[in-house]
């Protein structure tokens, strides 16, 4: 991984090289003295305390989507209630990183919900007996609260919440990122550096917008080591409750995801129905899988989503082998 910050001068040697605060290139960097004393290279702590803390999460997979409104969160929760469902012994997480939008809180149904501070680090709260929640959501005074942070503090909470959530012993930690590519997303990264992530998975609409930067997160995964596990294509197909006829609401003018993925060699892990009932059951809290019949997702959205699980088990269990 490339050690020049995004705020150094141009012909900036990388903290890690031994020019570092010494090159023609170093004068008047913001960084120039902490390079020169070496500080720079040292390791930073953080990276082997997120190590340990995890250490009792067998997958950790980051969730990541090029742009907003696309339906990571919406995805995020289906996936992490759908792997907790398959067996009351599968411990889920999921960690709501969103900084700027945290919605899981919303999503899953537990907003308001306090967490709580103990000497084991913050707990998490319990959606069901075996899936978790932390998210900057139930540290804000209210929903409503805009996060108006600049970078060092979101990274400062990143790494707080990399770092201090007692999880317990879980089998899948699914981390809600926000959108696009930005210092968040370099630093969880950098942090998780030790803690063998399993992989990023990748959000996309079938739009040719939307897989424009989803081809960019594709590079970003790839500059930074991170393998990506995959990409679910969301709201890709409408099926009409009524006359069941088939629409693209938005249409995949470029081939959509797969054409994506054949050309990129990344798996397609399936495509999520544009699904009114999912949208329903997000905005009320109610978790869709476990939501009565009338009101649970049609079969195809069952179906797509466990070849989706069915993948994701198999790719996680794929790279720890
Ligand atoms: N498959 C789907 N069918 C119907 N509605 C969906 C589907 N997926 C997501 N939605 C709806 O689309 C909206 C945006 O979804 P969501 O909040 O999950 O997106 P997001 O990518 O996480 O957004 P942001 O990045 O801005 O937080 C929500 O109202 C959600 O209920």
């Amino acid at each position: 991984m490339s050690s020049v910050p995004d705020n150094a001068p141009q012909h900036c040697p990388g903290t890690q090289s031994e020019d570092a605060g010494k090159a023609s290139a170093c004068a008047g960097c913001p960084n120039q003295n902490i390079c020169a004393s070496g500080e720079a290279s040292q390791p930073d702590p953080a990276v082997e305390l997120i190590k340990q803390r995890l250490s009792n999460v067998k997958h950790k997979i980051l969730i990541l989507s090029g742009k907003g409104g696309v339906g990571k969160s919406t995805v995020t929760s289906l996936i992490g209630h759908g792997l907790a469902s398959m067996s009351p012994d599968i411990n889920v997480g999921i960690l709501d990183a969103d900084i700027c939008g945290p919605s899981q809180p919303r999503v899953l149904g537990v907003r308001g919900e306090q967490v709580h501070n103990s000497g084991s680090g913050w707990s998490p709260v319990y959606v069901t007996d075996n899936l978790s929640l932390m998210s900057i959501g139930f540290l804000l005074g209210s929903p409503d609260d805009a996060v108006i942070w600049r970078g060092p503090k979101k990274n400062g909470m990143i790494k707080q919440f990399l770092s201090e959530v007692d999880w317990g012993d879980l089998d899948y930690l699914l981390i809600d990122t926000p959108p696009g590519t930005s210092d968040e997303h370099l630093s969880a990264v950098q942090y998780l550096a030790q803690a063998q992530v399993s992989g990023a998975l990748l959000v996309t609409t079938p739009q040719e917008l939307s897989l424009l930067d989803v081809r960019k997160e594709i590079d970003f995964c790839r500059k930074v080591g991170l393998r990506v596990l995959g990409v679910v294509e969301n709201m890709s197909l409408f099926v009409c409750p009524n006359c069941k006829s088939r629409s693209e609401i938005f249409p995949a003018t470029s081939g959509g995801a797969a054409a994506m993925c054949r050309e990129l060699r990344v798996p397609l892990l399936g495509a999520l129905p544009l699904e009114p009932r999912l949208a329903r059951a997000c905005d009320s809290g109610e978790l869709p899988l476990s939501a009565p019949a009338a009101a649970a997702p049609a079969a195809n959205t069952h179906d797509a989503l466990r070849e989706i699980l069915d993948k994701i088990v198999a790719a996680c269990e794929n790279s720890s082998n």
